[in-house]
């Protein structure tokens, strides 16, 4: 193990479930209907995500990415079908793009962070609890945003954005973790950072992660199950990386060098299909 995943590792300690059963299905959709006033964007999607499951979602611009995320977290209702919580208690956490974010907003990077622990009341004494605070600490050091943490969020990079609000992901320990775009802004090393330490995320504390992205080379090395959204074909494919860069839609739109190139099967032994 190297260091940095020895310090992540112990990172996540404080949090992980004492069991957790790798594969269990945290969220299923069941013949869900998205779109906006009433009018269907996509066929029905019936899917499932799992604990321990890295997700990585994929498709054009407008294809209704987005707009599926914010229907999975009851920010806009679905036209039809249903989404089941297997746990009603499950709690879930959301990313948005960077752009959604007010960046004129006068706090530090910490304190952003620091909004992934309120619940109910507690924004009124939000550094109160020592367990809070410690958690918050690890969620940045594991988002490597302890650096940054000090310092105005409006005043940080793009890529550094991202960072403060994954951290923040992170300090909710959500079992559901939805993300749009994080790395939009990260140049190619800090992505693939990101995308190591979302792996880690799912894998160490069998957490569902649901990332969009843009980069398809970075979902297939990195994601369990790709799901492609496509409006134009109103496709919603769900499998490894070579079933879905081989399925027809996906190739109309991308072309076929990705079929060509895609890995055989999962990128790594996993069983929480
Ligand atoms: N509030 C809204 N009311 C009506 N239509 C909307 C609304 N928000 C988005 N749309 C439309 O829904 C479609 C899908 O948008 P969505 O943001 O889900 O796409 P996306 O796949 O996330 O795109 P991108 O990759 O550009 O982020 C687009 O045509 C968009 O214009």
């Amino acid at each position: 193990m190297k260091t940095g995943d020895a310090q992540e590792a112990q990172a996540f300690e404080h949090s992980v479930p004492a069991t957790f059963t790798p594969g269990e299905p945290l969220l299923t959709c069941d013949k869900l209907v998205i779109g906006y006033n009433d009018k269907a964007m996509l066929p029905p999607i019936d899917m499932v995500i799992r604990r321990g499951q890295f997700v990585a979602v994929v498709g054009r611009n407008g294809s209704g990415k987005s707009t599926w995320f914010k229907t999975l977290l009851g920010m806009i209702p679905p036209v039809s079908g249903g989404i089941n919580r297997v746990n009603p208690e499950m709690r879930s956490a959301y990313v948005p793009q960077t752009s959604a974010i007010d960046s004129l907003l006068p706090i530090r990077a910490r304190e952003l962070a620091s909004w992934g622990r309120l619940r109910g009341w507690s924004f009124l004494w939000p550094f109160s609890r020592k367990v809070d605070r410690d958690a918050v600490e690890k969620a940045l050091d594991t988002a490597g945003a302890k650096a940054i943490a000090p310092r105005p969020y409006r005043e940080l990079s793009e890529g550094q954005k991202q960072r403060t609000l994954l951290a923040r992901l992170i300090a909710t320990e959500a079992d559901l973790v939805l993300l749009d775009e994080p790395t939009a802004a990260m140049d190619a090393v800090a992505e693939r950072e990101t995308m190591q330490r979302l792996c880690a995320l799912a894998r160490k504390r069998g957490l569902g992660v649901v990332v969009v992205v843009h980069d398809l080379e970075v979902a297939a090395e990195h994601a369990d199950i790709l799901f492609f959204v496509d409006r134009e074909t109103s496709a919603f494919v769900v499998g490894d990386a070579k079933t879905v860069f081989c399925h027809p839609a996906f190739r109309r739109q991308y072309g076929d060098e990705y079929c060509h190139k895609a890995p055989e099967g999962p990128h790594r032994g996993n069983d929480a299909r």
